[in-house]
This record gives C-alpha cells, sequence and structure tokens, in this order.
C-alpha cells in the first residue's frame, strides 16, 4: 500500500491530533460493549460471593448470584456471559464423572440464566480440569493423558451443556479431533444452531495461575500441561491448529492468551477472515489489577487500552473480566 504524504510543513501529522473532535473522526478501532464475553466462576450454595485473593474484584459466585449478575451483565449490553465452576474437592474424581452430570453446577447455572435472560448468550468450558482429581484437562492413565478416550467424555459433557441451554460450547482441553466429534454429535441430537468456538490456539502458559486457583485446580494438578498446549514459542503450529478446527466445523476461533500473542490474533484474522476472539486471561487480569491497586499504573486506562489492542491486533471480541467494568465506562 503507497503511503502518501506531502512533505513538512504541508504534512502535519499532529494537526489530525489537535483536538478531541478531529481524532474522533479519524480513530481508526472502536471498543464497544458488543465486543465482550465475561468469564464468571460458579461455586455451590446460596447467596455467596467469595472473593478471589490472587483475582482483586473478581467473584466466585452461587448460582443465584450468577443469574443475577447475568441479569445486570445484560442490562448493560455485554452480549455473552462464560461459564467456569469451582467444583468441590469431593466430587472431583479420576473418571471426571461429575463433567457431564446434566445437574453439576454448571449445567444448573446455564438453565438458570436461560430461564431469567434468554437473549444473553451462555458460553461453556469444555476440558475436564475442573472435574479431574489430578487437574488435567484429559484422563490421565498411566501418567499420560489419553487423547481419545478424553474426546469421548468431552463430548458427553458437550451434550449436557447443551441440553441445560448453552449456546456457544468452548473447547478449552486441546485435544486432537474434539472438535468434529463434537459437532456431530450435536448435528446428530438437533442443535445444529449451537455454536462452536474454539480455543484453537492455547498456549501452555505461566498466565493461567490464578484462574487455577479461582477453579480450585493450582493444588490438584500434577505435572504442566505441555503435551496437550502448545509450546509459546511456537506461530504455525497456531495457524494449523486453526485450519484445522475450522475444518472439523468450528464456528469462531480463540487465541489464549491474549496481550502476549497478539501477533498471533493478527495473523489469525489476516490468513482466515473468521471470527476470532482473544481470552485476555486471569494473570494479565491479575497484573493489570495489582500495579493499579498499588497505584503504579492507572488501571481503567490500561484495562481500556488493553482491551482496544486487541481489537487493532483484528479480533472481533475478547474474554474479559474486566467485561461489566468495561461496559459501565463505554455506557458514559
Ligand atoms: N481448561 C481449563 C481452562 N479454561 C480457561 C483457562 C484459563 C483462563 C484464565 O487464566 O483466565 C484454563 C486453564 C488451564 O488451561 O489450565
Amino acid at each position: 500500500m503507497p503511503y502518501v504524504s506531502a512533505p513538512f510543513p504541508a504534512s502535519r501529522p499532529r494537526r489530525l491530533r489537535a483536538s478531541a473532535a478531529v481524532r474522533n473522526l479519524t480513530r481508526e478501532n472502536e471498543l464497544s460493549v458488543n465486543d465482550l464475553i465475561w468469564p464468571v466462576f460458579v461455586r455451590d450454595g446460596e447467596g455467596i460471593e467469595e472473593p478471589v485473593p490472587s483475582m482483586p474484584g473478581v467473584v466466585r459466585r452461587s448460582v443465584d448470584k450468577v443469574v443475577e449478575a447475568a441479569i445486570d451483565a445484560h442490562a448493560l449490553g455485554i452480549p455473552a456471559i462464560c461459564l467456569f465452576p469451582y467444583t468441590d474437592p469431593s466430587l472431583k474424581t479420576e473418571d471426571c464423572a461429575e463433567a457431564w452430570n446434566p445437574e453439576n453446577l454448571c449445567n444448573r447455572a446455564i438453565r438458570g440464566i436461560k430461564a431469567a435472560v434468554p437473549d444473553l448468550a451462555v458460553m461453556t468450558d469444555v476440558a475436564l480440569d475442573p472435574y479431574n482429581i489430578n487437574g488435567h484437562d484429559g484422563f490421565v492413565i498411566d501418567g499420560e493423558i489419553r487423547n481419545d478416550e478424553t474426546v469421548e467424555a468431552l463430548v458427553k459433557m458437550t451434550m449436557a451443556q447443551a441440553e441445560a441451554g448453552a449456546d456457544i460450547i468452548g473447547p478449552s482441553d486441546m485435544m486432537d479431533g474434539r472438535i468434529g466429534a463434537m459437532r456431530s454429535a450435536l448435528e446428530s441430537k438437533g442443535f445444529q444452531n449451537v455454536t462452536i468456538l474454539s480455543y484453537s490456539a492455547k498456549y501452555a502458559s505461566g498466565f493461567y495461575g490464578p484462574f487455577r486457583d479461582a477453579v480450585g485446580a493450582s493444588g490438584a494438578l500434577t505435572g504442566d500441561k505441555k503435551t496437550y498446549q502448545m509450546d509459546p514459542a511456537n506461530t504455525n503450529e497456531a495457524m494449523r491448529m486453526i485450519a484445522r478446527d475450522l475444518r472439523e466445523g468450528a464456528d469462531m476461533v480463540m487465541v489464549k492468551p491474549g496481550l502476549p500473542y497478539l501477533d498471533i490474533c493478527h495473523r489469525v484474522k489476516e490468513e482466515f477472515s473468521v471470527p476470532t476472539f482473544a481470552y485476555q486471561v486471569s494473570g494479565e487480569y491479575a497484573m493489570i489489577q495489582a500495579a493499579a491497586l498499588n497505584g503504579w499504573i492507572d488501571g481503567e486506562k490500561v484495562m481500556l487500552e488493553s482491551l482496544m489492542a486487541f481489537r487493532r491486533a483484528g479480533c472481533d471480541g475478547v474474554l474479559t473480566y474486566f467485561a461489566p467494568q468495561v461496559a459501565r465506562l463505554l455506557q458514559g
């Protein structure tokens, strides 16, 4: 693309920055409430909002409080909420059966939200880690994370979520072949309009630490997730994963974590032109909040700037714990 400009002083780029009105007119990207998906942690009990210490400002809510939060989110114009269960340790087993229990926390929360605010899209997370005694996303057999057995379980989990009313299925497990298996199960049971937002390019990242505290998986996790999540050194591999998931029937794709992987977001959008999302994960949120609480940065400014960066990189939307706060600011 040719970049044409007159020589100085005929051209003074600062003219376009001189007033708010002209800056507003010439701004290239916008952040809107329509770009937000709000991740929410669900726990058992009633009337409970329990702070997550490593994520200041984030709480685990009992189902009744999640429903209230969903009503508020909808009123703020947030299009979607994403549920993550904090499972009681007594329900974590080696066979992970709680994952496809129609009455598990997540499925009860989906039903509660869909009954109260049917227009709010409900997204789920599909992976075994909240239910697994050893904290992994897949079955562990003889010290190995087993792919094909896990995919069968993930399909059962997906179907229980779809039956509860989930609108968007979010497989975050990084097993091979899961998107195709989920898609054909959904089609065969009449769930043609349930969308899949695949965590296609999910990296084995240190930025998930606070999330694992929030869902109670930190203590449980043995070893790391490097045999299924991606090496942070890789870019081409991410493109292959996106292509693979789209071929298997994903409607939307995700890059995770977010800010440290903006190059991946940008390349995905350029090469595939599909709805592309980033997950501004727990560690990214915690870093901003920690610095803000110490008075080292202006938290609000950095929050908005970090979210605008996703839009600039080409993302259609962002999963962010800041969603309600941003929505309130954007409402003015
Ligand atoms: N499959 C679980 C899952 N789904 C979303 C996150 C991380 C989200 C965050 O850090 O905010 C994780 C953690 C992990 O893979 O260990």
